[in-house]
């Protein structure tokens, strides 16, 4: 498993019981949301480094993202929660995560400052892998020519990952959310290489979906970005079993006016109780747009034509 070994202070000496095999290794730094393929390939490199010198590969996220304190009103919802990027970085063989609380002081360290604490102190890197557009320090002072520097003062290697493209455009974590938002599901699978992940919390909801034969899980509490309205198919894990899932999101315009967008799931060939648990949902299919009923009867009619496509497709 790719540990998550959290690092409240970087500028705090070394927990050297705590950062035990976490040392004298590769690293990179970066926020890794989503663990597309651009980063994936980035893994490999860091992975394939990490063997050279004899250590670990370890990535550095700081979480908070540095935008949410810095930028708040602009800062992009995210992809992935923590736990679930170290899930998707354990194939590529990244023995750990550091994850740096960027409320503590980090933001405020000059480039050299952030190189000694983190690089140093902390890790004792032998190693570093970033992509060519990587920035570090207060107000980003510092770029990949600044680090290439300070690596050659301390004997430790640098290498650039080169950027991977899809369709001539370089793979991104911005141009993934776009597609998730703008309802290009494929074009989001295709750069993150595996489904989308989501998860909520399922709560009450208007009790309705029973009465049309058609339950469905409410989710809220959702932290990471909800694809645009429209209806899809999916996976979700209940009990440890992997089961099919027809999703709704957006508003109910058959049944009221309001407008507010809603996230439903009905788990097909399931019956069970799922009121306060957490749900993570795999999006696989993007089925239709969501569309206003003449009556409950119709829209039961093209529920079980959505499910008969996601068997289809899916099963
Ligand atoms: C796969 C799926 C597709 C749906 N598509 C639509 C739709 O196109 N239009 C609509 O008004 N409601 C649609 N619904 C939402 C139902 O209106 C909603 O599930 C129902 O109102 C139950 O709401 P409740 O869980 O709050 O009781 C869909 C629900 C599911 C599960
Ligand atoms: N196949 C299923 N898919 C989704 N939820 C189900 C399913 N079977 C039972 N449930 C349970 O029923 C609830 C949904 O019933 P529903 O009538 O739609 O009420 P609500 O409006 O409160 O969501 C879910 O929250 C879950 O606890």
């Amino acid at each position: 498993m790719t540990k998550i070994v959290p690092l409240a202070n970087v500028t705090d000496c070394p927990d050297l019981v705590r950062l035990a095999g976490l040392r004298g290794g590769a690293i990179s730094i970066g926020n890794f949301d989503g663990v597309h393929l651009g980063h994936a390939a980035l893994l490999k490199q860091l992975r394939q480094v990490a063997d050279s010198v004899g250590g670990p590969a370890v990535v550095v996220a700081l979480d908070p993202h540095p935008a949410v304190i810095l930028r708040p009103e602009q800062a992009p919802t995210r992809l992935t929660w923590i736990e679930r990027r170290a899930e998707l970085m354990q194939p590529h063989g990244i023995d750990a995560l550091v994850v740096c609380e960027t409320r503590g002081g980090l933001l405020g360290l000059t480039a050299n400052e952030f190189f000694e604490a983190l690089i140093r102190q902390q890790l004792d890197a032998r190693a570093i892998v970033e992509g060519p557009n990587f920035f570090f320090g207060k107000g980003r002072e510092g770029d990949i020519a600044t680090l290439g520097r300070l690596c050659v003062a301390d004997s430790i290697e640098l290498q650039i990952a080169l950027p991977s493209n899809l369709r001539g455009e370089m793979i991104s974590s911005t141009r993934i959310r776009r597609c998730l938002t703008s309802g290009d599901l494929d074009g989001a699978t295709a750069m993150l290489g595996t489904f989308y992940r989501m998860r909520g919390d399922v709560v009450q909801g208007a009790g309705r979906g029973r009465t049309i034969g058609f339950p469905t899980a409410n989710l809220q509490s959702i932290d990471t970005v909800v694809p645009a309205a429209g209806v899809y198919g999916g996976r979700v894990e209940v009990n440890k079993r992997r089961q099919l899932a027809a999703i709704h999101i957006g508003p109910n315009p058959t049944f009221d006016q309001d407008t507010s967008m809603k996230v439903e799931v009905h788990i097909i060939d399931y019956d069970g109780d799922l009121y306060d648990q957490s749900l993570n949902v795999d999006f696989a299919l993007r089925v239709r747009d969501v569309i206003k009923f003449d009556s409950a009867t119709e829209l039961v009619e093209q529920l079980e034509s959505d499910i008969r496509t996601i068997r289809n497709q899916l099963a």
